[in-house]
């Protein structure tokens, strides 16, 4: 028999928004029946029935799942039945808002839609929180009741006892049918007897997640159970909340309203942009609500709870945007966002002295945040200046500091301001005063030397995992008892050696804190000598075995090699007692300044340094040598490869060996100037420990070792240039890496020694006389202007013209 062309007109409808005919036809069966066979009521609205009730019956198998699993849990909770509740029930969302108990008649229900195919997020029945701020507040009883529709209006549709009300996920048909002040979502907290509306600003009509981060302004009762982003309760009650305190959006409004009326699944645009919206009350909150149109109509769709997106949320941080601290909260973003939007708001109006709120743009508030962000966000170090750790006697320090006859980092540590007007500007330094010795964000860096402005530098204070760098960071914890109170390793020829050093095998840090003299020779030794160096590396370096397959020759080291196997296993636990080493080394006063001698800026310690003192880390983003190709990076030389076990693990291929990249986000260490060979400062592989006990774990080095740290070579006089040897050979001149003359002035210099430093100067003369061919007079002296102006006493005018003609 021919398939009914009405039957198959249906499936083609749920096709387009993402159904199955698997999934249709069992629920149009049934539909058909329900309606006896009346074809009218379900191609209606673009058979907005049928779809209904697909979603519905996806929604109640999800609901029976979880409330299996949260029996499954020993979950202690009382849930009103619902009407709704039963596995396929169509149209119920329909028949509820409009409380019409029978068969609807589909085409007047949702009067602002206009016959909308959209799957509305509702409070799913039967679904309950988990999270664990909700654990937390078990002990507060409270039943909330959410009614859609009618402020007032008395149709529990979920009550439950013993938990935080859950997150108020409010967007049902019912609400399009609001118009005017009155409108909105009525939450009833019937421990304290009062009742709230959610104001319209805050429900997007279609589809909304709304984020209750509500900030307290301490106005509230705290018996009526005062929320915070610790408990994601939906709404604060205040009584006189849909009264008197009118909620005002960053433009949320007419968002709202231009979705209401354009809300036909056809036209959401696929994959469109979730938004976020912002508004508050003159009462003191502030309200998020997210939209996200893309779920429409996903086959699959499935409210997340609060738990879920919180933890997808930090994992995502975790990865991509680079947030590695142990401590990072997602919800505590969200709590610091309501915080600073109320900052701004009331700073703002405290300014125009009105006592209407005054709504800072969503970009404002971005930079706003994210300042506070970071700057609330614990790195200790004092941004490109001091390595210093801890405390106010620090702060005077870097005070004194600031006053060095020398460029201080301060000039460069500064948030980029010129992009804020004047308005943003007030508010930005009211909420953080940053020349109090905070750090600033970003730095512009700019390569003096090539007078190139690159990309914007980062400060960061722990490495960041870049996307595909394969490293999970996990924390690991030694437990106190692991290790002794005092000990430098001593304690290894004890009977009750303490893990760490039992661990480390041999210690090899002196009671004072620096390296083992025997050692950190060694190590120096075999770091130098090219020979060793290639024979440890050049085999298994992924660079050159895809240059040089097979065949053993000194590495052309565009990025240096630092990792020698055999040191591996002693250079270091810095796990319990090596702590203390680097916090003792990371006391020592580091300095980014200008160097004299056209090397641009550089570091210095501003104190003399013992020899094997601990200076500081090298970090940067952690990359696949892949993704590091992959970057716009103008030269690698702020790149080190953390080359690992690659000699007895065999060759790893590009997508997985790793390296730290410096060029835009890193620390101090990324002002190190390079030095041939006799360099004063040498980079260790060590391990390091949070003063948490928890290290990070990169399972796939398997061998948490993380850390590039930096020693002194040699005793280091106050106020003398930091250096280390970036191990170029500056023959290669295939290479980025090289595109510097090098100005170490060292007498070993392997730059100077180079016949090829000639050729070089040669073809910098060529590719500038290939310039100014291209070029009128007016634009050649302009040039030349800017290039006297940026010369500093002492650059020698060669250094210019052998420049890269390149701004
Ligand atoms: C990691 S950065 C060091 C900081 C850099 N001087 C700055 O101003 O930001 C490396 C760059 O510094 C410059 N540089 C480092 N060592 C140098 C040297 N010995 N001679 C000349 N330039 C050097 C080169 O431009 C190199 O690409």
């Amino acid at each position: 028999m021919a398939p009914d062309p009405r039957v198959l007109k249906a499936f083609k409808a749920m096709k387009a928004i993402g159904i199955s005919e698997n999934k249709a036809k069992p629920v149009l069966k049934k539909l058909l029946k329900l309606y006896e066979k009346n074809w009218e009521l379900i191609e209606e609205e673009n058979y907005r029935a049928l779809a209904d009730a697909i979603f519905e019956e996806e929604d109640a198998e999800v609901s029976e799942q979880k409330k299996a699993k949260i029996v499954e849990q020993g979950e202690n909770f009382e849930e009103e039945p619902l009407a709704d509740v039963e596995p396929l029930r169509p149209l119920k969302r329909l028949r509820r808002g409009l409380e019409v108990p029978a068969t609807p008649p589909l085409s007047n229900s949702s009067p602002v839609s206009g016959g909308a195919l959209l799957r509305r997020p509702k409070l799913a029945e039967g679904e309950l929180p988990s999270t664990s701020m909700q654990r937390q507040s078990q002990d507060k009883t409270k039943a909330l009741q959410l009614s859609t529709g009618n402020v007032g209006a008395d149709t529990p549709c979920l009550t439950y006892k013993g938990k935080e009300p859950v997150l108020p996920i409010i967007a049902s048909a019912e609400n399009r049918s609001i118009s005017g002040a009155s409108h909105g979502v009525l939450i009833r907290d019937s421990t304290v007897g009062s009742q709230y509306e959610v104001p319209i600003a805050v429900i997007h009509p279609d589809f909304g997640f709304l984020f209750n981060f509500t900030r307290s302004l301490g106005i509230r009762d705290s018996s009526a159970g005062n929320v915070s982003m610790d408990e994601p309760v939906g709404l604060e009650p205040h009584p006189s909340q849909h009264i008197g305190g009118e909620y005002r959006s960053s433009g949320a409004q007419a968002l709202l309203t231009k979705r209401s009326s354009n809300c036909e699944l056809a036209n959401v645009p696929e994959g469109s942009h979730p938004s976020l919206e912002i508004a508050s009350s003159t009462l003191g909150e502030v309200k998020i609500s997210l939209t996200c149109n893309s779920a429409v109509g996903s086959p699959n769709f499935h409210k997340p709870t609060l738990d879920e997106l919180r933890e997808l949320m930090e994992q995502r941080c975790l990865r991509s945007y680079k947030i590695i601290d142990p401590n990072f909260s997602f919800m505590n973003v969200m709590k610091d966002l309501c915080e600073c939007y109320w900052e701004l708001v009331t700073n703002s109006s405290r300014e125009s002295q009105e006592r209407v709120s005054v709504m800072p743009s969503l970009d404002l508030l971005r930079k706003s945040s994210a300042r506070d962000a970071l700057l609330s966000g614990g790195s200790e170090e004092n941004i490109g200046m001091s390595s210093s750790m801890n405390g106010t006697a620090e702060r005077d320090e870097k005070q004194e500091l600031k006053d060095c006859e020398f460029i201080n980092s301060s000039s460069l540590a500064v948030v980029p301001q010129c992009q804020l007007n004047a308005d943003e500007l007030r508010v930005l330094n009211d909420v953080k005063d940053i020349a109090k010795g905070q750090e600033g964000v970003v730095i512009p860096w700019i390569n003096e030397i090539n007078n190139e402005r690159l990309l914007p530098f980062h400060y960061i204070s722990q490495n960041l995992v870049f996307q595909n760098a394969c490293v999970n960071v996990s924390l690991y914890r030694i437990g106190d008892e692991n290790c002794c109170s005092s000990c430098f390793g001593d304690c290894l020829s004890s009977a009750v050696a303490c893990a760490c050093a039992r661990q480390s095998g041999e210690y090899v840090y002196t009671s004072e804190g620096v390296l083992e003299k025997e050692f950190l020779d060694e190590y120096i030794s075999m770091t130098r000598d090219p020979q060793q160096q290639c024979l440890l590396n050049c085999r298994c370096c992924p660079l050159e075995r895809s240059r040089n397959e097979g065949i053993i020759e000194p590495c052309k080291g565009h990025i240096k090699r630092n990792i020698i196997k055999e040191c591996w296993s002693k250079c270091g636990c810095y796990r319990q007692c090596g702590n203390r080493v680097v916090q003792r080394g990371i006391n020592c006063k580091l300095q980014v300044f200008f160097t004299p001698d056209g090397k641009g800026w550089g570091l210095r310690t501003l104190e003399k340094l013992q020899k094997g003192a601990f200076v500081c880390e090298f970090v940067g983003e952690i990359v696949t040598i892949k993704e590091l190709y992959g970057r716009n990076t103008k030269n690698l030389n702020c790149s080190v490869l953390l080359d690992a076990y690659w000699a007895s693990k065999g060759v790893p291929k590009d997508e997985e060996a790793l390296c730290l990249d410096a060029t835009c986000y890193g620390n101090v260490a990324r002002f190190l100037n390079h030095r041939c060979f006799d360099a004063n400062l040498i980079e260790i592989p060590v391990e390091i420990e949070s003063p948490e006990h928890h290290y990070y774990h990169v399972k796939h080095i398997r061998s948490s070792i993380f850390m590039l740290a930096f020693f002194t070579t040699r005793d280091v006089d106050a106020f003398e240039e930091l250096t280390w040897d970036y191990g170029i050979d500056f023959d290669d001149h295939d290479h980025l890496a090289n595109a510097f003359l090098c100005r170490c002035g060292s007498k070993f210099c392997r730059n100077m020694k180079r016949s090829s430093i000639s050729a070089r100067i040669q073809s910098h003369a060529e590719y500038k006389m290939s310039w100014l061919v291209g070029h009128s007079i007016v634009e050649i002296l302009k040039r030349c202007r800017l290039i006297s102006s940026l010369m500093k006493k002492g650059d020698e005018v060669g250094f210019s013209l052998a420049t890269p003609l390149s701004c």
